[in-house]
C-alpha cells in the first residue's frame, strides 16, 4: 500500500480548510504547496506573518494571491496554536494542523475545556506508514499523546486507531497489542493489559477489527517469527496496527522506522473534533503531506 495513494483520495475534498499553527516553517510551508499543487485543501496560516510571507514569496505566491493560501498573524507559537484550534472549535475549518510548535504546547490548547477540541473520547495519535517490504500500511498507535495509557484508555486508542484504518480502506484491521513477550507474565503489566483487551474484543466491548495479544514486535509482523514460536493467532504475523504499551515505545518505534528503515508515514491525532496533523518537526515535508492528505481521508468519512 502506497501512502501516494492517500493523496490521489484527497483531491477528491479540494474544499476542506486547514487551520496550521505557527506555520513559519520551510517543511511546513513546502507541505502545504504540494497539497495545493495536488488540488486538495485551501489553508489558514497562523502565525509570525513576516516570517510566513518570506517563506510563502520563495515557494509559491500563486496561492495567496488566489485565495487558496490566507495568513493570520500571531504574536507567539502559544497564540498561534489557540487561534487555530479555537477556528476549528467554531467550525471555520474542518482540520487542524501542527506547524512549527512544541507537541505538547498544541494538545494543551486541543483539550482545552473552553475553545478546545474534546469530544469525551480520548484522544491519541495513529501513524501509518509505508515499509519497504510490506504489502499493507503498519499502523503505529500511541506514539505522540498518551503518555502511559491504562487498560480503558487502550481500548479506546485502539477505537481511534480501527476508524483510522477504515477511513484507508482497512476494513477489519489485525490489532497487535505489543509487548516484550507473547505470554502472559504478571510482572510485565503490558502482558496483562494485551490479554485483557484480547478477551474484550471476543466479548465484543471492542469493535471492528481482531484484536490478540500479547505479542512480541517480531511475531506481530513476521510471519516466519511467529511460526517458529510456534504462535497460533489470526494477528500474528499480519499485524496492521500496532498498540504499544506507552509513548516511548512508540516514539522511539516511530523514529526507528523513519530513520532507520526509511519508511514513509502519516499521522494523525483521532478522536477529537476534528482530525489533527501532528508530525515530528523535524519530519519531512513529504511526511507532512501524508499526513494532510491522511487527515482529509479521515474528515471525510
Ligand atoms: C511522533 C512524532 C511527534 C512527537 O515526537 S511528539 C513528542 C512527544 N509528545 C509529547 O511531548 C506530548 C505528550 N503528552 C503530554 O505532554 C500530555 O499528556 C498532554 C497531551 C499535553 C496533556 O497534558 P496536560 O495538559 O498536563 O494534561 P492532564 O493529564 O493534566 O489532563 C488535562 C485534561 O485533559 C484530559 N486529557 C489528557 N489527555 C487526554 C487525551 N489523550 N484524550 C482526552 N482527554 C485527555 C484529562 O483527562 C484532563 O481532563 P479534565 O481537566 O480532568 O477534564
Amino acid at each position: 500500500m502506497k501512502l501516494e495513494s492517500l493523496v490521489t483520495k484527497a483531491t477528491q475534498y479540494e474544499n476542506m480548510t486547514v487551520a496550521v499553527a505557527a506555520a513559519e516553517d520551510e517543511e511546513v510551508i513546502e507541505a502545504v504547496t504540494m497539497a495545493l499543487d495536488n488540488n486538495f485543501g485551501q489553508f489558514i496560516l497562523y502565525g509570525d506573518r513576516e516570517k510566513i510571507s518570506q517563506l510563502l514569496s520563495q515557494k509559491n505566491e500563486k496561492y495567496a494571491k488566489n485565495g487558496k493560501i490566507q495568513i493570520v498573524h500571531a504574536n507567539s507559537k502559544v497564540q498561534a496554536a489557540e487561534l487555530a484550534v479555537k477556528a476549528v472549535h467554531l467550525n471555520e475549518v474542518n482540520i487542524l494542523m501542527k506547524g512549527n510548535v512544541p507537541t505538547a504546547t498544541i494538545l494543551k490548547a486541543v483539550l482545552n475545556k473552553e475553545f478546545g477540541l474534546r469530544t469525551g473520547k480520548v484522544l491519541s495519535h495513529v501513524a501509518v506508514f509505508e515499509v519497504a517490504g510490506y504489502d499493507r500500511y503498519i499502523i503505529v498507535t500511541d506514539a505522540a499523546m498518551n503518555i502511559a495509557p491504562d487498560l480503558e484508555q487502550k481500548a479506546q486508542i485502539i477505537a481511534n486507531a480501527v476508524s483510522v484504518a477504515k477511513a484507508i480502506g482497512v476494513e477489519k484491521p489485525k490489532v497487535a497489542p505489543l509487548a516484550a513477550v507473547e505470554v502472559v507474565n504478571p510482572a510485565m503489566p503490558a502482558t496483562l493489559d494485551a490479554a485483557l483487551l484480547s478477551a474484550m474484543n471476543k466479548r465484543g466491548q471492542i469493535a471492528d477489527c481482531i484484536v490478540d495479544g500479547p505479542l512480541a514486535l517480531d511475531n506481530a509482523v513476521s510471519m516466519l517469527a511467529a511460526e517458529h514460536k510456534g504462535i497460533e493467532s489470526e494477528v500474528a504475523g499480519r499485524a496492521d496496527i500496532l498498540l504499544v504499551p506507552n509513548i516511548e515505545t512508540g516514539n522511539v518505534l516511530y523514529k526507528s522506522l523513519v530513520y532507520f528503515a526509511h519508511a514513509k508515514v502519516g499521522a494523525v491525532i483521532a478522536g477529537a473534533k476534528a482530525p489533527i496533523v501532528l508530525t515530528s518537526r523535524a519530519d519531512s515535508a513529504e511526511s507532512k503531506l501524508y499526513s494532510l492528505a491522511l487527515a482529509v481521508c479521515t474528515a471525510s468519512k
